[in-house]
């Protein structure tokens, strides 16, 4: 047990989905794993462990936000020695050429500020995903995947337009919270990480997933996860 996570010695998988709704994390185990057993529900984040093709896999909720995530990452990584971290979240399109309901692989992640920016002082570090992971999550999609850089901003209710602007104008392709943190202490601790994200609204038109389908549209995403963790080769 740490201070945030209930599970026992044991009960957490060496490779994690990291949902930031709790409720997703019980949906997508409830789902895709063999034997799923709640190991954690401390302050309500759920946590999930069971199998996938005879593979050891936890659903860990992480909220919203670096911040909150980061907490954990930590944990996960440092107490229960996960090796590979995958994101699976929904996000903000911010390019036109992405639809509602397609998914974006975070190749790398921008972000004014995370609870790791402390340590960098005047460095601008670059926060990147797991290439292994990117490019098997790339290979299992079976709809309109992009893959590219996104912004983890600190805020959903954003005001400073010119920074999305300026986001869009560099080719930014999608807007959410947490990703940018998670990948900077992957790279600290060497373990594996990935940001797959299923875009829920649109940044430039303000459409928004119906919430009615986005349980569909999810499914894609933690397939294309699993399949990102334990494809051979
Ligand atoms: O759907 P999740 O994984 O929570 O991700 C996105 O949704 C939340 C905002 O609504 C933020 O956590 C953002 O990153
Ligand atoms: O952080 C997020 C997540 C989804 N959509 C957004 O616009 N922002």
């Amino acid at each position: 047990m740490t201070f945030h996570i209930g599970a026992k010695p044991g009960e957490i998988a060496e490779t994690c989905l990291l949902p930031g709704d709790p409720y997703r994390a019980r949906w997508a185990a409830e789902r895709f794993l063999d034997a799923p057993r709640l190991v954690s529900e401390t302050r309500g984040m759920l946590a999930y462990t069971g199998t996938w093709r005879g593979n050891p896999v936890t659903l860990h909720g992480t909220g919203m936000g670096m911040p909150s995530i980061s907490i954990y990452a930590n944990e996960l990584i440092r107490d229960y020695n996960v090796q590979t971290l995958i994101r699976v979240g929904s996000c903000g399109a911010m390019q036109p050429h992405i639809a509602l309901r397609d998914i974006v692989l975070a190749q790398a992640a921008s972000t004014i500020g995370s609870p790791s920016s402390s340590i960098f002082r005047e460095m601008r570090f670059a926060p990147v995903a797991d290439f292994g992971l990117l490019s098997k999550a790339y290979a299992a999609a079976t709809g309109p995947v992009h893959v590219g850089g996104i912004f983890t901003s600190d805020t959903f209710y954003d005001e400073r337009t010119d920074l999305s602007d300026q986001l869009q104008r560099h080719g930014c392709l999608a807007v959410e919270m947490e990703t940018a943190e998670l990948y900077t202490l992957a790279a600290r601790y060497q373990r594996r990480a990935l940001a797959i994200l299923t875009v829920s609204d649109h940044i430039l038109t303000r459409a928004a997933l119906p919430s009615a389908e986005r349980e569909t549209s999810f499914a894609d995403m933690i397939h294309m996860a699993l399949h990102a963790a334990f494809a051979q080769g």
